[in-house]
């Protein structure tokens, strides 16, 4: 099948095009980037006014899938995904049971295939059951073709554990996703330690819990030669250290996402699970430094840590409530509004965030890309449109966000994965 895409402004971080074009795809993969095409019997999508940027590529997304169907699933979260312009996400083996071995990376992939519309890549946990123990078969896991391995969800504490494990994953070329979170430190903390907390009378998560483990996590790196990924980075510190590492020459890269670079502790309007995730909001300073740390290139990546509860374990105190919110359905308008709209990023580090970035350090080399030959996942992004964020419409199952109501401007109009319109008709 045939497929042109007219008139839109094309983003490739790859070759740095950066203007109207028309883009066709034939079958599942780009055939032409150039002016004034046609697609004799073909498809067209007339994409005036809209960016043409290479899939997202979210390299942080809890799909829940098996063992939690009641919060989300490879289907839903799937669907959630595509209307969110991801065309690839990474799923964290925090799972039930937790996904430690090849045969269970071998069959979520099987399964994604037929249960999810977008591409998976499933990451192995490092321990077995992610009870930090001992080490899962981390070997067969990157056989079945798992790119990294995290205990996502908490860190291992196990300093020596952790440094075998780097070196296996370190042998066979995959990397560590770090969630850096010094357990022994949280001290039944909800959020981030500071003048919110105290107002709110709840227990603080101060910036040293991430700062140590972050530190820890680098030198291991350097010791091992590991490619490190640290994730979900919240403080003004961590970029500091991601920016030496990078100094220094390590194969270390920086993710951030959107409540952390747009919302701060301030923000929290009541005590409501809805603004507990884990790390918390920070202070404005760190919101700050992450942004400025967007801005100049240390933070590499914009992931969503997508992470979806039920109403029950979300709608109640901090204190009594889980960690985590859900972000595949917002995280494109959110970047948009929070840093192109105000000249932090341009669309094409926007573009490099969400995709080329990502797509390098997962080594998919035939994606993060709108040029001849790379695989057809595409994203059509209107950046004119402003409405308010409603959790009601999401895909997901999971509702919880603390960005219900809140005003954005630009919106997904399709998803093609493999040159098929998933999301847009
Ligand atoms: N981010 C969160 O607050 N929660 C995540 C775990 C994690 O990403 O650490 C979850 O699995 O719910
Ligand atoms: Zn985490
Ligand atoms: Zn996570």
């Amino acid at each position: 099948m045939k497929l042109l895409i007219q008139n839109g402004h094309v983003l490739d971080p790859l070759t740095g095009l950066d203007g109207i074009c028309d883009v066709l795809v034939e079958d599942n993969r780009i055939q032409k980037v150039e002016k004034n095409l046609s697609a004799a019997g073909g498809r067209v999508i007339d994409a005036s006014g809209c960016y043409v940027m290479p899939g997202f590529i979210d390299m942080h997304v809890h799909l829940r899938d098996p063992g939690f169907a009641y919060k989300e699933t490879l289907e839903t979260g799937g669907r959630a995904a595509a209307r969110g312009g991801v065309t690839t996400m990474c799923a964290m083996p925090n799972t039930k049971p937790v996904t430690d071995t090849k045969e269970m990376v071998e069959e979520l992939h099987r399964r994604a295939e037929t249960e999810c519309p977008v591409h998976v890549i499933q990451l192995g946990a490092i321990t077995k059951g992610e009870a930090g123990e001992e080490l899962a078969d981390i070997q067969g896991m990157a056989e079945a073709g798992c790119h990294g391995i995290s205990e996502d969800g908490k860190s291992l504490m196990n300093a020596s554990l952790y440094r075998k494990a780097m070196r296996i994953a370190k042998e066979c070329g995959i990397s560590v996703f770090a969630h850096c979170e010094d357990i022994t430190m949280v001290e039944g903390g909800v959020m981030n330690a500071g003048r919110k907390a105290e107002e709110l009378g709840v227990k603080g998560i101060t910036n040293s819990v991430e700062d140590v483990i972050a530190a820890r996590d680098i030198l291991l790196a350097k010791e091992t030669g590991v490619r490190l990924h640290l994730c979900h980075c919240s403080t003004a510190d961590s970029v500091k250290m991601i920016e030496a590492a990078k100094k220094a020459g390590l194969p270390v890269t920086g993710e951030v996402c959107p409540h952390h670079f747009i919302l701060s502790d301030e923000d929290i309007a009541e005590n409501n699970g809805r603004y507990k995730m884990n790390p918390p909001l920070r202070s404005p300073e760190d919101v700050e430094a992450l942004r400025e740390g967007l801005k100049n290139g240390i933070i590499d990546v914009i992931a969503t840590d997508h992470a979806p509860h039920s109403v029950e374990e979300k709608n109640v105190p901090m204190e009594k409530a889980a960690f985590g919110i859900v972000g595949l359905e917002t995280s494109a308008c959110l970047t948009y509004t929070g840093l192109v709209e105000k000249g932090v990023l341009t669309p094409m580090q926007m573009a490099e965030k969400m995709s080329y970035h990502p797509a390098r350090i997962l080594g998919l080399e035939d994606k993060g890309s709108v040029s001849p030959g790379k695989i057809a996942d595409l994203v059509i992004f209107d950046p004119v449109p402003e409405y308010k964020i409603d959790k009601n419409t999401f895909l997901s199952k999971g509702k919880n966000t603390p960005f219900d109501g809140y005003p954005v401007k630009g919106e997904v109009r399709y998803t093609i994965v493999n040159g098929n319109i998933i999301f847009g008709d």
